[in-house]
């Protein structure tokens, strides 16, 4: 399983959670890759934390300025990077340029969408994995994979039904190892989280619970 932990732009520690985030990853099968704010990213990968970007913008060098160029991304250590997250939509033209950006830097690529037909359309546009993340359950503690298993079953059929080689995780609500088991048995091959871990009192401790079922 693949655990992508997105810090947004919560008030924590972006270097303690990638430290426990390499220590956990290492007492069990999971990646655990971890998303911080573009200027913590290099801090982040010196933990030797898996690194991902929040985002990466569809642009090259140049004069873009605000832009998230993802030649900076790769060298200050992330090794993928989120699109289109929920909190960060972007239309389909700048997720197909994003991905571009990023593939030509070598960076792995999670599109993230709303529901199953936005996961179909997001596969078709050839990324490393598709996230299913219904907005209304992101940042309730209810996991998706509980409140909505069917949304995520949905999401692996039409994933499947595009492009077989496209992983699909699925967030929202995420915190535990049950809710990683359950999302395992739904067919996803990843979770996408985030305050179960950046707004846990003691994240190391929430991301050894997350990955309990894979020990
Ligand atoms: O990027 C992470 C998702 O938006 C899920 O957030 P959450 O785990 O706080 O529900």
């Amino acid at each position: 399983m693949f655990v992508l932990v997105n810090l947004k732009a919560y008030p924590c520690d972006p270097v303690a959670v990638a430290e426990a985030a390499a220590d956990v990853a290492e007492q069990t099968d999971a990646t655990i890759a971890v998303a911080p704010q573009s200027a913590d990213l290099a801090r982040v990968a010196e933990t030797g934390a898996t690194t991902y970007a929040q985002h990466v913008s569809p642009v090259e060098h140049g004069s873009h300025t605000g832009s998230v160029l993802a030649e900076s991304v790769e060298a200050n250590g992330a090794v993928g990077t989120l699109l289109n997250h929920s909190e960060h939509r972007r239309k389909l033209a700048d997720i197909d340029g994003s991905l571009d950006a990023a593939d030509r830097v070598g960076l792995d690529t999670v599109v993230c969408a709303n529901n199953p037909e936005q996961i179909a359309a997001a596969a078709a546009l050839g990324p490393d994995a598709v996230a299913v993340e219904p907005p209304e359950l992101i940042g309730t503690g209810t996991p998706v994979s509980q409140a909505d298993p069917g949304i995520v079953e949905d999401a692996v059929a039409a994933a499947e039904a595009v492009d077989p080689s496209v992983d699909v995780y699925c967030g929202a609500g995420i915190s535990t190892g049950d809710d990683l088991e359950a999302a395992r048995e739904l067919g996803a091959s990843g979770v996408l989280l985030a305050s179960g871990v950046a707004k846990a009192d003691d994240p190391r401790a929430a991301l050894e619970d997350l990955v309990e079922p894979l020990v």
